[in-house]
């Protein structure tokens, strides 16, 4: 489960000075459940990921993943969770094979459990066909796929995923929108954070509607879809832009 209790970021920038990324976000994740962000480019979905995954620290609030605080426990949550982000570096002369059994030392799995595993792992994202090439010879899709092998080496509890099939082709998107069914299937919690408005439609068992870094709803789609009186994401999110233009104003403090 993932707590995210009045979370606040703030940066400052020359232009803007100093501005909330995040604007005292609050929600609850439960366990099993696939919860979508959504928002559009600048939203500040990455960077409440990157707070909840321990990589950046919030400015004030508090957050609770799988029981341990964020800040006060970030090994803990470290270990519970795998967390994909857009700018995940891997190394590029290892090949996918090496790169899950690297990551998979780090985290002390044993040798049988983690042979097992990377063979599971390669049959879910169909990694057959590149499994044992090195990383700078693969393509993007290829790349995103090694990249998601490597978060789940430890099967994590929770899944923090930021946009997983940004850039991708339909049949790698696919892919991974499986493996996102299949992880809440096994009973663990995913957070994701998508632009793609129909992704979400067809994953999320909830979602949060996040703009200017103030989260402006949460909820099932098909209470969303009641309260606006629209019956897609698309217009759902414009509906919610329109009246937030006026009452989600930034503040500057
Ligand atoms: N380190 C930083 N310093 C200053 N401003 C930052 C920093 N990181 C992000 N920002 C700003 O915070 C805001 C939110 O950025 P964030 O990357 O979280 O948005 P996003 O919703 O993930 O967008 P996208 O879909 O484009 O990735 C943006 O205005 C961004 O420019």
């Amino acid at each position: 489960m993932i707590k995210v209790m009045h979370i606040k970021k703030k940066f400052y920038d020359k232009k803007h000075g100093d501005f909330y990324a995040v604007n005292d976000a609050n929600f609850q994740v439960e366990k099993g459940e696939i919860f979508g962000l959504l928002g559009p480019n600048g939203a500040g979905k990455t960077t409440l990921l990157r707070i909840i995954a321990t990589i950046m620290q919030q400015t004030t609030g508090q957050i609770i993943v799988n029981g341990y605080d964020t800040r006060e426990q970030p090994e803990e949550v470290r270990k519970s969770i795998g967390f994909l982000s857009g700018n995940t570096k891997l190394y590029k002369k290892l090949t996918p094979v090496e790169t899950m059994k690297f990551f998979g030392k780090c985290y002390g799995i044993p040798k049988n459990i983690m042979e097992k595993r990377i063979e599971d792992i390669v049959v879910n994202l169909q990694m057959e066909d590149f499994k044992d090439r090195i990383i700078e010879k693969l393509s993007t899709g290829q790349v995103q796929k090694t990249s998601i092998a490597r978060c789940m080496i430890h099967d994590p509890e929770i899944y923090i995923l930021d946009e997983p099939t940004l850039g991708l082709d339909i049949l790698t998107s696919r892919t991974i929108v499986d493996f996102i069914k299949n992880k809440k299937g096994e009973g663990k919690t995913i957070i994701f954070s998508t632009h793609y408005m129909e992704e979400a439609d067809s994953l999320c068992d909830r979602i949060a509607l996040i703009h200017k870094g103030k989260i402006i709803e949460t909820g099932r789609l098909e209470s969303l879809k009641e309260k606006t009186g629209q019956t897609n994401i698309r217009d759902i999110f414009l509906t919610y832009i329109d009246r937030g233009g006026r009452l989600y104003e930034l503040p500057k403090d």
